[in-house]
């Protein structure tokens, strides 16, 4: 799994029949370089579009250093970098060819996990739900809860563990919420030469410009009915509601709305959830994940409170959904994508 947040690549290994989870296995990242970062940047967006070669080397180069260390994995999921997300628009494009890298690494690989969604009506995002079902099941949740991802862009997924299978009308309803790291760390970067603003500390130091926040919450995609996604610079605007706030009231202001968006998407819950499981690199922010428990009437904790790795969800998530393709099984269904009927997505290349 490679994020938008571009940091680098996760693995980790999973035992499944593509119904329950059997067995967590190991993990691993391989970080992007600099270089291999910039080349990346320099190509999102662009779709469709010559000169992507140089890009989809890094990414198969990075996907290969790293799965070689994996030798056991009778499979691999891959979810590839996407460039360019408009459901309605230009379709959603996954960078990196799972030939290619079926080729390299002498086994089945599973990709192109969004597009059969979106040609079939779908928004083609998110796609983790799927698993999260699987994840309650597996912590033997009895009540419907939720999971939030905050990654560059944060995701919510409500679940209620008392149907037998995902697809079950009723039993998952999922969307992005909005943006989440990716706006702060472009705003770190830009503004102070860093890579994210680590657990929040510059944000404790900020205020939250009330205005700015207002400006982003009349945004048109909150008053959109769920399921619904989001490409990563959707809200592009952001960086200018803050243009003229300090370095901290920025960050916190910035923060703040991330947090805002989670809010009102907790609104869509058919069911208020017993809790709400934070996963992904945003959990380590503790100012966003004190506004979140702040705001929200249910408990607010990482996933590790339950047993479940935060940091390496999505790529056990796409590793599960690779044995369901495998076993002919749905992907994706109305209440996580809005695609008018369940859909099996993505393609098996072998070496
Ligand atoms: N200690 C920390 N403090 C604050 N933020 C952090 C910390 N660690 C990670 N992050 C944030 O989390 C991001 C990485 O999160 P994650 O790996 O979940 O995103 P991703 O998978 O790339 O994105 P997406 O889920 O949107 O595809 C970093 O870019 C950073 O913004
Ligand atoms: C098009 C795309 O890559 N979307 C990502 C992104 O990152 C978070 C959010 O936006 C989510 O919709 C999705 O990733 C997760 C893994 C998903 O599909 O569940």
């Amino acid at each position: 799994m490679s994020g938008t947040s571009l940091d680098g690549v996760d693995a980790a290994e999973i035992v499944t029949d593509g119904l329950r989870i059997l067995e967590f296995g190991a993990s691993g990242y391989r970080p992007y370089s600099d270089a291999e970062r910039a080349t990346l940047r320099a190509v999102l967006g662009r779709w469709p579009g010559a000169g992507l070669e140089a890009a989809a080397r890094v990414v198969h180069e990075a996907h290969a250093d790293l799965m070689a260390g994996f030798p056991e994995a009778e499979m691999l999921g891959f979810h590839g970098q996407t460039l360019a997300h408009e459901p309605q628009g230009r379709g959603t494009h996954q960078l990196g060819d799972g030939a290619v890298l079926a080729e390299a690494l002498g086994r089945p690989v599973v990709w192109d996990f969004r597009s059969a969604d979106v040609a079939l009506g779908g928004e083609g995002a998110p796609l983790a739900p799927f698993f999260h079902f699987a994840c309650a099941k597996w912590i033997g949740a009895e009540a419907p809860l939720a999971f939030l991802n905050l990654g560059g862009v944060g995701n919510l997924t409500w679940v209620d563990p008392r149907h037998a299978t995902p697809e079950a009308e009723g039993a998952l309803l999922a969307f992005d919420t909005g943006p989440a790291n990716a706006p702060i760390n472009d705003l770190v970067a830009l503004r102070l030469g860093l890579d994210c603003d680590r657990d929040g500390a510059l944000a404790r130091q900020g205020r939250v410009e009330d205005g700015a926040l207002e400006l982003f919450l009349d945004e048109q995609y909150f008053r959109r009915m769920p399921p619904k996604s989001l490409d990563r610079d959707d809200f592009s605007l952001m960086l200018d509601l803050v243009r003229e706030l300090s370095d901290a009231d920025a960050a916190a202001t910035m923060t703040a709305m991330a947090a805002a968006a989670v809010m009102q998407g907790m609104e869509h819950c058919p069911v208020a959830p017993d809790r709400l499981l934070v996963t992904g690199g945003g959990r380590h922010n503790l100012v966003m994940m004190e506004m979140l428990a702040v705001g929200l009437d249910c408990p607010v904790l990482p996933v590790e409170a339950v047993g479940l790795d935060g940091d390496m969800l999505e790529a056990q998530a796409f590793a599960y959904l690779a044995v369901r393709v495998a076993h002919g099984l749905p992907t994706s269904c109305p209440g996580t994508t809005g695609v008018a009927a369940r859909v099996g997505g993505g393609q098996i290349s072998r070496p």
